[in-house]
């Protein structure tokens, strides 16, 4: 049971606790994910619930384990600002509920909720004699190398490897006991909590069971999966199989011989009585029902922590809003150029930007002649072209000799009809060298032609001048830059024009709101990435989002979520359960649900009705792997945002290009986290993660 407190309460009055298991639906106030998002008192909505696990009076019917697990990674949400200040006639809305059963006090949180939710100490055993209430070893019969034993008397019994255990390994598959909430908190929905524990929770059992779906079920793990202890990195993994009432408990990392297996109660959690929990688990400051499951009784807030402390989010809301409407967009729409500091982002392209090309050469017939013979060769080349285009329009088709040698500006060329008589006019005896035609695409019997052609006669009695090859830019300059350094190799037309496709990196930077809701999501992806992490799953996040536009957005707006969603290979065995698969499931089964978020509170790009993720912006913590990348695109998502690069893996820059393949039916941008590798966002471990091990 993770945050009792945690209660999310649809308009109908249900109540839901926080899921157990890797499913989250997720109490904006108290989430870190939004936390950032929301402005404080106010609360999330939770448009939709994914499939609903069976409550332990409604075991019939049950909905496929598949469907269940997709939906078990994600948190989906509504931002508060936007509801509350845009769609307060919307159909759902959520309050905070409230627990104050708490065995050993309650701690009060900042809103005055009682949050807390502290584990009873394990049983103590004869204190007098220091004997343990329960022998140092307990026989029991499983497969895996592992054995219960009690190594720390303040903690209690736990799971041990007696031989190495590989990751990934399962090692307890547990039947369930399902309490129903009656039963488990001893009073009905909707009665009065009066701050005493009842029931089941009063009992031992409040420190030995998992949260079992949302309709307040809370279930026992029978065998070795009550006596994991808990961890802030653990080396076990676990998920709940509602159609088979199991837990199964797998490595999520190699396990040393005698070292102990343990998993994650939820996100911060408080042991009564045992000074290792200080340690051990850390409280953390500001996020309770993460949802990822864990055993009961967790506590909820370290208000020591968070006392007085101001969200710096909320401090620069608070500065924006005391500008005036035309201060906030002067500030707003200041372009951040690419080179800037604040700018963290490169594009994600094979495509090359013309105006940063470098020189290409093709090879080409020409021959050196006065002036004054050039037009005789330009009607030889126009009658014997193979093709019906210039292959050679964005060269001048005359070169003076003298400028042959390359110079840093070379002197203005002849061209065909222009420049030629120019310089013919100017000294007709100037010899000057004439482009004839691409060795590829000559005629074959060149020299024969020539010698047959006006130009002979013109020359006459003089033999016709040798024909030799010469390496000329293969294309027009985009730049006077590269006019001029090209133009060493061959004089070459300056073409200002972008065209198509090829003209994608216009490097104009972006508004200065832009860049920080970029910034934020970015963040926000990659705080649940760590989190995933820190559960032992794979440390990878994917979020999906609205789209940026400067016409619709201000820095004031709350960044929109649609799903967020979890790598869960490892606790389901699923090598398909990558996190963007996991949150395009998520966005597919939100629909399903008629749960997508009101389309005025989208950019103008998301689609009208909605499909799939049309128009929508998607922040991965990793470069998706090539399936992802398809999927993504199949999604039709407008753009996508990675923080770290999945080399020998990823489909969007770094094995393949999926994004930007003409071949495709659908095309989207992609950029990549360019910010600082130490102390950024991108910091830190699992550089070289390969999404596909
Ligand atoms: C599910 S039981 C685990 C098995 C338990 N140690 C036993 O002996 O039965 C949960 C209880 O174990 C103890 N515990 C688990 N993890 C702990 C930790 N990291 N630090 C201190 N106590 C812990 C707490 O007393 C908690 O209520």
């Amino acid at each position: 049971m993770i945050a009792v407190s945690n209660l999310l309460q649809l308009e109908t009055g249900k109540t839901h606790l926080g899921l157990t298991g890797p499913t989250i639906i997720t109490n904006d106030h108290n989430n870190s994910d939004n936390n950032t998002d929301s402005s404080p008192g106010e609360h999330p909505v939770v448009l939709a619930e994914p499939p609903s696990p069976p409550s332990a009076a409604a075991h019939a019917q049950l909905p496929s384990l598949a469907a269940l697990a997709l939906s078990d990674p994600v948190e989906r949400w509504l931002p508060d600002a936007q509801l509350t200040s845009s769609s307060t006639n919307t159909a759902v809305e959520t309050t905070p509920a409230t627990n104050n059963n708490d065995a050993t006090g309650a701690v009060p949180s900042k809103g005055g909720e009682n949050l807390a939710y502290t584990y009873p100490p394990p049983p103590s055993g004869d204190e007098t004699t220091g004997s343990l209430p329960y022998p140092p070893a307990t026989p029991h019969l499983t497969r895996a190398p592992i054995e219960i034993a009690t190594k720390d008397p303040a903690v209690g019994r736990g799971v041990f490897a007696t031989a190495y255990i590989p990751a990934g390994e399962v090692v307890e598959i547990s039947p369930v006991l399902v309490l129903d909430e009656k039963e488990y908190k001893g009073r009905s929905k909707g009665e009065q909590d009066d701050g005493t524990l009842k029931g089941v929770e009063a009992s031992q059992l409040r420190g030995y069971v998992f949260t079992w779906g949302r309709d307040g079920s809370m279930a026992v793990a029978l065998g070795i999966g009550s006596l994991f202890n808990h961890s802030s990195s653990p080396n076990v993994t676990y998920s709940l199989d509602y159609s088979q009432y199991t837990i199964s408990y797998r490595t999520a990392k190699p396990v040393r011989q005698g070292e102990e297996l343990t998993i994650f109660y939820g996100h911060s959690v408080r042991f009564s009585g045992t000074d290792k929990s200080v340690e051990e688990a850390v409280v953390e400051n500001d996020a309770i029902d993460d949802g990822w499951g864990g055993l009961g009784g967790l506590h909820a807030v370290d208000e020591e922590a968070t006392e007085g402390a101001v969200d710096p989010d909320e401090k620069r809301l608070a500065h924006l809003r005391s500008l005036s409407p035309q201060e906030l967009a002067e500030r707003d729409n200041e372009i951040i150029g690419p080179d800037e500091p604040e700018f963290h982002w490169k594009k994600v392209t094979e495509l090359i930007d013309p105006e940063d090309a470098e020189l290409t050469t093709m090879s080409c017939y020409a021959i050196d002649v006065p002036a004054r013979h050039s037009s005789p060769v330009f009607q030889f080349v126009r009658k014997h072209a193979s093709r019906k285009f210039n292959e050679l329009a964005h060269l001048k088709r005359v070169r003076p000799i003298a400028s042959r040698a390359p110079s840093p500006s070379p002197p203005p060329a002849a061209d065909e009809d222009g420049d030629a008589e120019r310089s013919h006019r100017s000294d007709p005896d100037q010899l000057q060298s004439v482009l004839l035609f691409p060795v590829a695409s000559a005629p074959a019997d060149l020299v024969a032609l020539l010698a047959a052609s006006p130009l002979a006669s013109a020359l006459a009695p003089a033999p016709v001048p040798v024909v030799y090859t010469v390496d000329v830019p293969a294309e027009a300059a985009r730049t006077e830059k590269q006019a001029r350094e090209w133009g060493a190799v061959w004089p070459v037309q300056v073409v200002h024009v972008r065209e198509g496709a090829k003209a994608v990196k216009r490097k104009k930077g972006w508004e200065r709101a832009k860049v920080e809701w970029v910034q934020r999501q970015a963040e926000k992806v990659w705080e649940r990435a760590q989190e995933a992490g820190r559960r032992g799953e794979h440390p990878i996040a994917c979020r999906v989002t609205d789209s940026w536009s400067a016409d619709f957005h201000t820095s004031l707006h709350t960044p929109l979520k649609l799903v967020t969603a979890h790598d869960t290979r490892l606790s389901t065995g699923n090598v398909l359960s990558h996190a963007a698969s996991n949150a395009i499931d998520a966005v597919a089964v939100l629909d399903l649900q008629g749960g997508r978020p009101p389309l005025h509170l989208f950019g103008p790009d998301a689609a009208n009705p909605p499909y799939l993720l049309t128009g929508l912006t998607v922040f991965l913590s990793h470069e998706p792997c090539l399936l992802c990348a398809m999927s993504l695109l199949h999604s039709r998502i407008k753009q996508l945002y990675y923080i770290k690069r999945a080399p020998g893996a990823g489909g969007c820059g770094s094995l393949y290009s999926v994004h930007e393949d003409g071949g495709l039916n659908h095309r989207f941008e992609v950029w990549e986290w360019d910010g600082a590798q130490v102390g950024g966002i991108g910091a830190g471990q699992d550089d070289e993660l390969r999404l596909d091990p």
